[in-house]
């Protein structure tokens, strides 16, 4: 089916302007939306609890900060944007007793809908802009006048005009300069967690530290495998985001270009493409959903676990020494937010 693709000439500015918007949490994804939606000429507030240690980045960044209940009674529209996992707790404590007849509910996820841990009341719109990138870069590309792809979706139209104020919301953090595709929460939400699973954090994070340690497990440097397997991916891949694969294709050689060819699948082996649908599998019927929830309830033991060790790998250690001696390597995400 033709997905429906929206440009800046497509968006009213003006109704995003018309309104009084509360972002909550000021995280990758809050700092972008709050920082982009004030330059675009958007009446906003941050909403954080009082103990929250981006409360002074915010108000460094010029940005009025209330506590999220006070933010949610203040706007009229509230865009919910801490962890998927404190979500529900902070809609039903903060944001579900300040709502009003015809208030607009935001997500830049769909995953609390989706698997149904927040039911809104159905006297607000419910809509979602979530951009295709993560939030430092949707930030760095609005001030470098370009934008990072979003979609939108409406769960809930409450009043008739919830598609033109999320079309409107995404223009104004830069999402319509690159294009704006209407979907659904289900389709954002599957797609969005297999994509980060599978192939873009899941699988790009394993595929280089595993090409990393075979490499320096047959005796080759560490930092010649991290320059093969690391650094030149980027290259790589800003070949494939210009042009595609056949571009990336055209620009290496072609001893590369065979290799690739014929040993490409023998590494994302039928076995791979297997397992790929079997997490699909978990994410459509909400096995994954309960995993995580059931984890950050447990205090994410797994997590912290698993996160350490990915931070112990000797990757990490190369990267940093080399890193540090390339000055041309952007500036730290954490130094930039
Ligand atoms: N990261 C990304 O680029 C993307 C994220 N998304 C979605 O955006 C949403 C936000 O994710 P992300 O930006 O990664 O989140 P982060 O973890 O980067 O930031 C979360 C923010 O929420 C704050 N917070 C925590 N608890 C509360 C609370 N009780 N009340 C109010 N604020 C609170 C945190 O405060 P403190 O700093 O004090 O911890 C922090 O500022 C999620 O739905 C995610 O799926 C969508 C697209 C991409
Ligand atoms: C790829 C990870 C992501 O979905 C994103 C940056 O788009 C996320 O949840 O952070
Ligand atoms: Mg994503
Ligand atoms: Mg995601």
């Amino acid at each position: 089916m033709a997905v429906e693709i929206f440009y800046d000439d497509d968006a009213d500015l003006s109704i995003i302007q018309g309104r009084k918007v509360a972002v909550i949490g000021y995280g990758s994804q809050g700092h972008a939306h709050s920082l982009s939606l004030r330059d675009s000429g958007v009446d906003v507030r941050i909403g954080l609890p009082e103990g929250s240690k981006s409360r002074a980045k915010a108000e460094e960044q010029g940005l009025r900060v209330l506590t999220p209940a006070e933010a949610s009674a203040e706007a009229d529209l509230i865009m919910i944007l801490a962890p998927d996992t404190k979500q529900r707790f902070i809609y039903e404590q903060d944001i579900a007793p300040n709502l009003k007849d015809g208030d607009a509910l935001f997500f830049g996820h769909g995953f609390n809908i989706r698997y149904d841990l927040i039911k809104p009341p159905s006297n607000v719109d419910v809509a979602m802009v979530a951009p295709k990138g993560p939030g430092h870069l949707v930030r760095r590309q609005f001030v470098d006048g370009k934008g990072v792809p979003a979609l939108i979706a409406v769960e809930q139209d409450a009043t008739g005009n919830a598609q033109a104020l999320a079309l409107s919301y995404a223009a104004a953090i830069g999402g319509a300069r690159a294009g704006v595709i209407k979907t659904t929460f289900t389709e954002e939400t599957e797609t969005d967690l297999f994509g980060e699973q599978a192939v873009l954090c899941g699988g790009a994070s394993a595929l280089v530290q595993t090409g990393f340690e075979v490499l320096t497990e047959a005796g080759y440097a560490p930092e010649i495998a991290y320059f093969e397997v690391l650094h030149e991916l980027k290259l790589i891949v800003d070949l494939m985001y210009e042009g595609g694969i056949a571009r990336q294709r055209y620009s290496i050689s072609d001893t590369a270009e065979y290799g690739d060819l014929t040993r490409g699948p023998r590494v994302i082996s039928p076995a791979v493409k297997e397992e790929m649908k079997k997490i699909l599998g978990e994410i459509q019927d909400g096995t994954f959903a309960r995993e995580w929830v059931a984890e950050d309830e447990a205090g994410r033991p797994n997590f912290t676990k698993l996160e350490e060790q990915g931070n112990q790998h000797p990757i990490e250690a190369t990267g940093k020494k080399l890193r540090d001696l390339m000055s041309w390597v952007d500036r730290p995400i954490t130094e930039t937010a």
